[in-house]
């Protein structure tokens, strides 16, 4: 089983057990969009992430609050939130927490399986999901890619090689991310975001997010070399003394393609 099957199969038993899903509040107005941000500058997504499988901990105590609130303070783009709670040590509430912050929109960073789950990141003040096609059958991703239109979320699709890309393209989907790290073996490459650039359709309405494995100011000066408008970027925060230096940094250290 790899690591992405073990989450996915902890997943399905999780959300047989949400109950949180009633709150009609949502924190969505005046947010913005992600893909008008990209379509006009580079940005940066900036993660919320105490721990990871590959990782272990990497920073459980923080204050979310102050953290989100540092990033938009630099000009994130947008806050990504990890809410898988037995392998990221997130929470649905770190996102409502965030979100009610914060005025920029907001990612929930989940593997998601469910419309339960749409759902439930949309009442905590999500304004983007994620979707993984390497966690979901084509009629799956198809059907939730669908269902998270119509509640007018925008939608992450991300992928890992140029085979997910096409899925992606097919979807038409706006915002596409490449993860540099192979969720199956947690190889993490930045060459990945080179190789798949290859066939990316740029001059179009899609859009390219180079994920992971972003360290450094060079780092995000290759990827954007790239192509890549966006760059999601969670440890490197998370561990950094100054994470609104990092994220300033890495917006000035742009390339232009
Ligand atoms: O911490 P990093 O290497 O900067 O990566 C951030 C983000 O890309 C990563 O958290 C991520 C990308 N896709 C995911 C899917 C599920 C969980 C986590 C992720």
């Amino acid at each position: 089983m790899t690591i992405l099957e073990k989450i996915i199969a902890t997943k399905r038993q999780e959300i047989q057990r949400y109950t949180d899903n009633q709150s009609s509040e949502t924190f969505f107005s005046g947010k913005g969009r992600l893909a008008d941000h990209l379509r006009h500058k580079k940005g940066v997504i900036s993660e919320i992430k105490r721990a990871s499988p590959s990782q272990g901990d990497i920073h459980t105590t923080v204050d979310i609050v102050a953290q989100a609130k540092q990033y938009e303070q630099a000009g994130a783009a947008a806050i990504s939130v990890l809410t898988d709670e037995t392998y990221f040590k997130g929470s649905i509430d770190d996102l409502r927490q965030v979100a009610q912050a914060v005025s920029i929109p907001v990612l929930c960073k989940d593997f998601i399986i469910s419309e339960i789950q749409i759902d439930r990141a949309k009442n905590a003040g999500a304004t983007i999901i994620l979707l993984i096609v390497a966690a979901l059958e084509k009629v799956e991703l198809e059907r939730l890619f669908q269902y998270a239109q119509a509640q007018s979320l925008e939608i992450l699709v991300e992928v890992h090689d140029e085979e997910e890309l096409a899925v992606a393209l097919e979807l038409d989907a706006e915002l596409i991310g490449i993860n540099n790290r192979d969720l199956k073996t947690f190889n993490v490459s930045l060459e990945r975001t080179a190789e798949v650039a290859k066939k990316f359709p740029f001059g179009g309405k899609q859009i390219l997010i180079s994920e992971s494995g972003i360290h450094t100011k060079e780092d995000a000066k290759f990827v954007y070399g790239c192509g890549a408008s966006g760059i999601l970027v969670g440890e490197a925060l998370m561990r950094s003394k100054d994470p609104g230096a990092w994220i300033k940094a890495a917006i000035k250290g742009e390339a232009v393609r």
